[in-house]
């Protein structure tokens, strides 16, 4: 249990970690507030080195972990009790060897523990295979986004691409996000079956693989499930005979089961499923342009597109599939599209209360797949602070589907790009929206120049207006909304992001939900790296 009880001050100096020594693994105690002193493996000899020169943000975490009280500048809401986790890659490098790509580091989770107006943090290196492994044989060891193990010879190289069939090669670093299912278990999860890590949301310890009992196989799914109380929907797709597995699995199991088949329009593979939306009813499934590639999936060396390729010929479709009895209701072409994330969707009545139409929305790139590259390490640390090298990024791209057999979709901006900088990613609802018809979205943006999300932006949908959030040279991390219990309104509530800061340091940072004011930050010891997706687990 976590003693509440020491002074603010004791601990957070206490929190304060020395420099790693050059030249290997130091060990360094430091004192938490379970008065227990916590051993904490810093992480490289090169640390010092990377941190003078690169943005906190990209520059690996520290240390194996660190927990300890944070000062809390401003008032905590007394209602926000629980933890909110936030995982991400966090290590991206092992020995002198640097990684390429921000998809590669290994899965770094942070915690920001509310209780009483007070605010306990903490992080820790999930421990996954690959991540032991690595530590172990000092090398990258099993296939990660864009890292490849380093093939002795032409003979381990075979051996490695027969393992990649059963999936045995492939990574199972969970760096993508974190969810808390309807039973109560947290996992963490990437894009790899496999990649299914069970944590402690107090310790941030692993606890083991989600192992899934069904015989659906395959190796890859939607790294963003759906999550609710009541179910967990994902999407399986089939790089054999293009197409997608809609599967759901209850609380309490590790079975999943089919709902029903989507197959591809068009393409030699699947397109990519980062994400997708559901509505109360139906879930829709995106056949974006932007295709998984066999041929990419076994080379040594990765393309600007990695295990993915540009299909602008096979088109992009959209289908809709009845959660209930699987049916597919509609299925339309729509313009080009690129995107990690979906938003949120909902169905749209006419006076009868009947369902015409499917709104989905999403974090759109404007159809231009260089995001990917663009988010390479070497692209992320040369930012010079002068040149702006996100011209017209992304936008919220609002998908209309009909429901009526007609075979095209539309796809416009939601609102002005420019309200938000004309860059936008990493969003999250109020999620009691979850599939219904809402107002309001909370994303990064862009204060130009950047060549990255720089600001905390609210999107009112209705409005179409956006309120920003930015403090120089910040590289803040996904808002994530936090409902106040009993809220009506559909914006009251907390934000909260974590801030990396151009100089090394960092913070928690509390923002109001309906007016985006600040309403409290925490400095951390040091900055940590950026993160990507997060999930709150209520105090019971
Ligand atoms: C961090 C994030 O958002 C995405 C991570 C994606 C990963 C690790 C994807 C890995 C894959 C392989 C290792 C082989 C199969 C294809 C694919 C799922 C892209
Ligand atoms: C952080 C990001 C895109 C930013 C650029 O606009 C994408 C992250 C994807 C994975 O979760
Ligand atoms: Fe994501």
């Amino acid at each position: 249990m976590l003693d509440f009880n020491q002074s603010n001050h004791r601990i957070e100096k206490a929190g304060f970690v020395r420099k790693p020594e050059k030249g290997g693994l130091t060990i360094t105690q430091v004192a938490s507030p379970l008065r227990r002193p916590v051993i904490v493996p810093s992480l490289d000899n090169e640390t010092v080195d990377r941190r003078d020169r690169n943005h906190v943000a990209w520059t690996s975490v520290r240390q194996e972990r660190w927990e300890g009280e944070l000062v809390v500048q401003g008032e905590i809401p007394l209602w926000l009790k629980g933890t909110y986790l936030r995982n991400g890659p966090g290590l991206w490098h092992i020995e002198d060897y640097n990684f390429r790509h921000l998809f590669d580091g290994y899965a770094t989770l942070v915690k920001l523990q509310f209780e009483n107006g007070r605010l306990i943090a903490g992080h820790r290196q999930i421990e996954s295979e690959a991540y032991k492994a690595a530590r172990k044989n000092k090398k990258v060891c099993f296939r990660e986004f864009s890292e490849v193990p380093k093939y002795e010879n032409f003979m381990a190289y075979v051996g490695d691409i027969a393992k990649l069939f059963s999936g045995a090669s492939l990574t199972d670093n969970a760096n993508t996000g974190v969810v808390k299912l309807g039973d109560g278990r947290v996992v963490c999860l990437t894009e790899t079956q496999k990649g299914s890590l069970v944590i402690d949301p107090n310790s941030l310890e692993t606890l083991g693989r989600l192992e899934y009992s069904d015989s659906l196989g395959g190796l890859i799914h939607s790294a963003h499930p759906i999550v609710t109380d009541a179910e967990f929907l994902t999407l399986l797709p089939d790089l054999v005979n293009p197409g997608y597995l809609v599967v759901r699995m209850e609380p309490g199991t590790n079975e999943r089961k089919v709902i029903g088949r989507v197959n591809c329009r068009n393409g030699p593979a699947p397109g990519w499923v980062h994400s997708f939306p559901v509505t109360e009813h139906y879930v829709v499934v995106p056949e974006m342009p932007l295709r998984y590639c066999a041929q990419n999936l076994l080379r040594a060396e990765p393309t600007p597109l990695y295990k993915f390729e540009w299909h602008p010929e096979s088109k992009a479709f959209l289908h809709v599939m009845c959660k209930a009895s699987g049916k597919i209701v509609a299925s339309v072409e729509v313009p080009l599209f690129v995107t990690f994330h979906f938003i949120n969707a909902y169905e749209e009545e006419d006076e009868d209360g009947r369902v015409t139409a499917i709104i989905a929305d999403c974090c759109e790139h404007n159809a231009d797949a260089t995001i990917l590259d663009q988010l390479r390490l070497q692209n992320l640390r040369s930012f010079n602070g002068k040149d702006d090298l996100l011209p017209d990024a992304s936008r919220v791209g609002r998908f209309t589907i009909p429901l009526d057999g007609s075979p095209c979709g539309k796809l416009e901006s939601a609102l002005e790009p420019d309200e938000h900088g004309r860059g936008m990613d990493m969003c999250s609802i109020n999620p009691t929206k979850l599939g219904k018809k809402y107002r309001y979205a909370y994303a990064c943006g862009a204060q130009r120049p950047c060549h990255f999300p720089n600001t905390l932006t609210k999107l009112d949908l209705v409005k179409k207006k956006a309120k920003n959030w930015h403090e120089a040279g910040a590289v803040p991390s996904e808002p994530f909304f936090v409902a106040r219990p009993g809220a009506t309104e559909e914006d009251d509530g907390a934000v909260i992001s974590l801030i990396s800061e151009k100089n090394g340091n960092g913070y928690a940072l509390l923002l109001d939900g309906s007016t985006f004011e600040e309403i409290a930050r925490a400095k951390l010891p040091y900055g940590l790296p950026y993160g990507l997706h997060g999930c709150w687990v209520p105090k019971e």
